[in-house]
């Protein structure tokens, strides 16, 4: 059986809000026929050389391994903002991706970025550009949100054209907004739609 080509969720959270954001933008992803979701979270890092996280996570994604990032036909990264930027067990995981850096691998394969914050103007769309930096590094070409979504306009909570947010206050509220849940779900169908004409194109 062939197996159809991917679009790599990839996360980091902690308290869950950006977890559940994954799981509205893989279901964009599936919307699209021909390309499917894979998702994945990296684990903790630890403050000292001990070992931060158990080698299988107890509960939620399996841990993405070099080899998923490097065969994956798109990507979507998310990460809480911390201090407006990704946080540190992404940042660690993308530092360790140089082969595929050397190699390539990642090159003109769409990518975008999620990102949840406390805040509203805690540095969520600082946090995307902080994801994106890297990305660029790899070759990889930026997919954002259009205003088409008409969600863009009206949210009261997360949403940006970098890439979908979600605003979960200082009760680290999960639960999304029904903008932020359409926002998420548009974005990944579009990365899956910009996968499918990507590959089309080499
Ligand atoms: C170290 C640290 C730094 C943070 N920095 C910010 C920040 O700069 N702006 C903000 O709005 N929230 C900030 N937060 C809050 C998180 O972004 C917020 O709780 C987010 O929703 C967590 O996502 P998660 O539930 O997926 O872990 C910070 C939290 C931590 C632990």
């Amino acid at each position: 059986m062939t197996q159809l080509p991917y679009v790599l969720v990839l996360f980091y959270s902690r308290h869950g809000s950006v977890s559940e954001m994954a799981k509205y933008i893989a279901r964009g992803v599936n919307r699209v026929s021909g390309v499917e979701a894979k998702i994945r979270q990296v684990p903790n890092v630890a403050d000292t050389t001990t070992i931060a996280s158990p080698a299988l996570p107890d509960d939620g994604a399996p841990y993405c391994t070099l080899e998923e990032l490097a065969d994956c036909s798109g990507l979507a990264m998310g990460s809480p903002s911390y201090f407006g930027s990704m946080a540190a067990p992404l940042k660690h995981f993308l530092d360790q991706t140089s082969t595929l850096w050397l190699t390539g691998q990642l090159i003109d394969k769409p990518a975008c970025g999620f990102t949840s914050a406390s805040t509203m103007h805690g540095g969520q769309e600082q946090c995307i550009h902080s994801m994106m930096t890297p990305l660029l590094h790899h070759g990889m070409v930026w997919v954002g949100l259009s205003y088409k979504h008409k969600e863009l306009i009206h949210t009261s909570a997360g949403g940006t054209p970098y890439g979908a947010s979600h605003l979960a206050n200082s009760t680290n509220e999960t639960t999304l907004t029904d903008d932020e849940k359409a926002l998420c779900e548009a974005q990944g169908k579009r990365i899956a739609e910009m996968t499918l004409k990507l590959q089309k194109s080499v």
